[in-house]
């Protein structure tokens, strides 16, 4: 099964829902976007003066004008050039502006919506569409609103001044400039439309690769422990295949739509030229008329090219405005409910992943407040499950998880979180100092506080380079045992009343694992600690054993009385033994 296809896509949001979410941005800084759509407009009105007093120039020599009239035309047209340039620089310069804003509140709204979305629904949805909407798309939305939408906007301001000047120059060659606007129109609708679907099937093609990558980055060393490199490769193949064969649809696409456009512009320009020859012959017009429409026309083709790149680069931008807003579409979860108490049981649950068959059958697991509770069993138990059934991340599809009396999975994260910590192998060291990656668990806790968590997970090394060390990729790169005692010292920190560790010290080798093992057990004392363990030595040492086979618990009790009664647990305990 690829990795894609475990994952279950996020929503997309409808065109409806996409006007409403772009109209959203623009309305919540509406002064600066009409003050930026007034400067557009003005500069378009004083670049398309120019031809118009040029044509006026031609004709006041024809005329006899002296040279005083020449000059002051002249200076004129000067003055329109300077105001032109400084309008259409500072309407740049505010469009900029208005762009990155806007583009700041989206990303910060995307992160929001993000942060409250079910946390289940966040680990269906896979890294890579996730990371492509929270990271890829908004870029491309903002590329939209700061570069793309202004451009496009000056440039139909300008197409619309265009248009109105030759009409006023001389409404005949207007007509005969529009003949080329039904097939354009025409053009345009086709290519938009085919555009839409290919840039979204394009998009799509873009995270589910991004998304292969992810998974296989993540996994290589599952994929190498399973040999699966081959069939991993193949799927990146496949997947990186279908993203070319988009990118080529739609350069192909491009190309075709743009030939014709221009193609249009010459003949629109020739349609204008030799009507305008004509009446000029014909003594219907004047040289100046001629020379200002002709001179208008001309100008008409960039911006006209323009707009159509830039609603191209709008379709885009609207395509990742949909799946941006599709994140949005997912109910929040509504977690309110109050615990009374630390009392964490699992009664009779039944659970599965997705739509799967029932990985948990019928659990039952209370453990008593301030035990030391380990949980084994084979590989695929459903050890890790019942640990996320615990930590509130999954719901139950029967039975109840209740803390202090409340559903875990309905009390607010904050709140759980203060209560209930998880710790698995999966653990995130942020690009920021020791200091800040630290105190994210407590943020009043002191450095002293800080040091001594580190000691007491026994992370020497940590406490050696210092609290103001950098941490991530540029920096101090950190080991996976590293990282681990990282995630550990900050359960250390965020002092819960119950901590779930599930197989947290895999990822530290076996002889450092024990060191770290029983710091960890000194450091927890007092607590409820919920382990999951590969390991049973850790069993060994603990209150209570829960083990679990295929979704039930098929054992309890404590390590001599399990040993004793000579059942999965002995037999487990044998084998580890290597008797
Ligand atoms: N995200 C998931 N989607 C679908 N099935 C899953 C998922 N996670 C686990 N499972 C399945 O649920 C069952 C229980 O898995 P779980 O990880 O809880 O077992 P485990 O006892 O912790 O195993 P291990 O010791 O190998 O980690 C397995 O059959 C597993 O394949």
């Amino acid at each position: 099964m690829s990795a894609t296809d475990l994952h279950e896509r996020l929503p997309i949001a409808s065109p409806a829902q996409v006007r409403r979410a772009f109209r959203g941005l623009l309305a919540a800084d509406k002064g600066p976007a009409v003050q930026v759509l007034i400067m557009y407009t003005l500069a378009a009105g004083f670049s398309v003066a120019i031809p118009v007093l040029l044509g006026r120039v031609v004709d006041g020599i024809g005329a006899g004008w002296g040279a005083h009239e020449v000059n002051l035309t002249c200076a004129v047209i000067l003055a329109c050039v300077a105001v032109q340039f400084v309008l259409s620089r500072s309407g740049r310069r505010a469009g900029y502006r208005f762009g990155e804003r806007a583009a700041a509140r989206l990303r910060e709204d995307v992160v929001a919506r993000v942060l409250g979305l079910p946390l289940d629904r966040v680990e269906q949805a896979g890294r890579g569409d996730l990371g492509t909407r929270t990271s890829a798309d908004v870029n491309t939305v903002a590329d939209l609103l700061r570069d793309n939408g202004p451009s496009m906007v000056t440039s139909l301001i300008e197409v619309v001044v265009l248009y109105i000047a030759l009409f006023v120059v001389d409404p005949l060659l207007g007509l005969v400039s529009l003949l080329t606007l039904p097939p354009l129109l025409l053009a345009s609708r086709r290519y938009l439309r085919q555009a839409n679907r290919v840039f979204t099937e394009q998009r799509a093609a873009m995270s589910e690769a991004a998304e292969t990558l992810s998974a296989s980055g993540s996994g290589a060393r599952t994929v190498a422990a399973l040999a699966m490199q081959e069939e991993r490769r193949a799927i990146g193949h496949a997947r990186a295949e279908t993203l070319f064969e988009r990118f080529k649809r739609l350069i192909r696409l491009q190309v075709e739509f743009f030939f014709f456009l221009l193609w249009l512009n010459r003949l629109q320009l020739v349609l204008v030229v030799v009507a305008a020859g004509f009446w000029y012959l014909e003594g219907g017009m004047s040289l100046g008329t001629a020379i200002a429409a002709i001179t208008v026309v001309v100008r008409i083709a960039n911006p006209t090219n323009s707009v159509m790149t830039q609603l191209s680069e709008f379709q885009q931008g609207a395509a990742a405005l949909a799946r941006i807003a599709g994140v949005g579409l997912i109910e929040p979860e509504t977690r309110d409910a109050v615990p009374d108490g630390n009392d964490l049981v699992l009664d009779t649950v039944t659970f599965g992943y997705g739509d799967g068959p029932d990985v948990l059958h019928g659990l039952s697991l209370h453990p008593r407040q301030g035990e030391r509770l380990v949980v084994v069993g084979p590989s695929g138990a459903g050890k890790s499950t019942i640990a996320r059934l615990l930590a509130g991340i999954d719901r139950p599809r029967t039975g109840t998880a209740t803390l202090g009396g409340v559903p875990v999975s309905d009390i607010p994260v904050e709140e759980l979180r203060r209560r209930v910590v998880l710790v698995t192998q999966e653990h995130y060291v942020f690009t920021a100092t020791l200091r800040e990656n630290l105190i994210l668990a407590a943020p009043d806790a002191d450095d002293a506080r800080l040091v001594a968590a580190l000691r007491r997970v026994d992370a020497g090394w940590a406490v050696a380079t210092g609290l103001d060390t950098m941490l991530g990729p540029e920096h101090r790169q950190l080991t996976t045992a590293e990282a681990q005692q990282i995630a550990l010292a900050r359960v250390v920190i965020a002092d819960p009343p119950i901590v779930i560790l599930d197989e947290a010290t895999a990822g530290i080798d076996p002889a450092s694992a024990g060191n770290v093992e029983v710091a960890l057990a000194a450091a927890l004392e007092g607590r409820t600690v919920i382990a999951i363990a590969h390991q049973l030595q850790a069993a060994a040492s603990a209150d209570r054993i829960a083990v679990v086979e295929d979704g039930r618990i098929a054992e309890e009790g404590p390590h001599a009385a399990l040993l004793a009664a000579g059942g999965v647990y002995a037999g487990l305990w044998h084998a580890w033994q290597g008797d």
